[in-house]
C-alpha cells in the first residue's frame, strides 16, 4: 500500500470502503470492502430460502415462516484476492411492511429484486418503477423457481436492463453467482485499479449463468 492511514468501516454497510489515495491500494495491501445487499420481493418468492442456500448452503423446505420486518446475515468472499464482507438484508415481503423495508432502500448498495417464476403479479412486483428512488446502483433480477416447472412462466426482464438469472434455493442453481456478482461489482466500484477496465455486471451474469436458459432469448 502506500501508506496512507486507513480507516476500516467499523461497521457493514459503511459508504467508507477504501483509502483516499488514487492508488487503489487497499486491496493491493489485502484490505476488505463492504457492502449492504438487500434482498426484496413479494412474500413466499424465496428470499429467506435463498439467503440460507447461501449463507448455510442447505434448503428450508417445509413450513413457511414468513419475515416480520427484517433481517441481516453476513458473509465475507472473495474476490479477484480482495475480501468483500457482504451483510444481506433479508425483507418481509407482505404488503403491511412495505413502509419499513422501503425505508432501508437508501442504505443498500446493491438489490436481488427476487420474484417467483410460477407467479407473475411477483415478476410486476419487481419492476423499477415499484420501488422508491433513486434505486442502488447494482440490480439482479432473480426468478426463483419455486413452482412445477410445466406452469414455469417465461418472463424476460432483460428489457428493463437489469441483468437476469434464474435461481433456485432448492437445488441451489446460480445462488453462489447472485451474490458473488454483486460482491464482484461493488469490488470494481470501490477499489478499482488504474488501467483496470470496467467491470460490466450484466456480461459477467450472461458469461457465468447456468440453467436451462428457458426464460434467455
Ligand atoms: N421448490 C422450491 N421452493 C422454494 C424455493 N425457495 C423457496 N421455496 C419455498 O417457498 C416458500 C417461501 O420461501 P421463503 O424463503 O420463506 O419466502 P420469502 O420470500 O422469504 O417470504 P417472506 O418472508 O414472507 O417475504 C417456502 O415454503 C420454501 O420452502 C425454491 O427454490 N424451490
Amino acid at each position: 500500500g502506500c501508506g496512507t492511514p486507513w480507516a476500516a468501516p467499523a461497521l457493514f454497510g459503511s459508504a467508507k470502503t477504501s483509502c483516499t489515495c488514487s492508488q487503489g491500494c487497499c486491496c493491493l495491501s489485502g484490505l476488505s470492502c463492504t457492502g449492504v445487499v438487500m434482498l426484496v420481493g413479494d412474500s413466499g418468492v424465496g428470499k429467506t430460502c435463498l439467503l440460507v442456500r447461501f449463507k448455510d448452503g442447505a434448503f428450508l423446505a417445509g413450513s413457511f415462516i414468513s419475515t416480520v420486518g427484517i433481517d441481516f446475515r453476513n458473509k465475507v468472499l472473495t474476490v479477484d484476492g480482495v475480501k468483500v464482507k457482504l451483510q444481506i438484508w433479508d425483507t418481509a415481503g407482505q404488503e403491511r411492511f412495505r413502509s419499513v423495508t422501503h425505508a432501508y432502500y437508501r442504505d443498500a448498495h446493491a438489490l436481488l429484486l427476487l420474484y417467483d417464476v410460477t407467479n407473475k403479479a411477483s415478476f410486476d412486483n419487481i419492476q423499477v418503477q415499484q420501488h422508491p428512488q433513486p434505486l442502488p446502483l447494482s440490480l439482479i433480477a432473480c426468478g426463483n423457481a419455486i413452482g412445477a416447472i410445466l406452469t414455469l412462466l417465461c418472463l424476460i426482464p432483460q428489457e428493463y436492463g437489469v441483468p437476469f438469472m434464474e435461481t433456485s434455493a432448492k437445488n441451489g442453481l446460480n445462488v453462489e453467482l447472485a451474490f458473488t456478482a454483486i460482491a464482484k461489482e461493488l469490488k470494481h466500484r470501490s477499489m478499482k485499479l488504474p488501467n483496470e477496465p470496467k467491470f460490466k455486471l450484466h456480461d459477467y451474469v450472461k458469461k457465468e449463468v447456468r440453467g436451462s436458459g428457458c426464460c434467455r432469448s
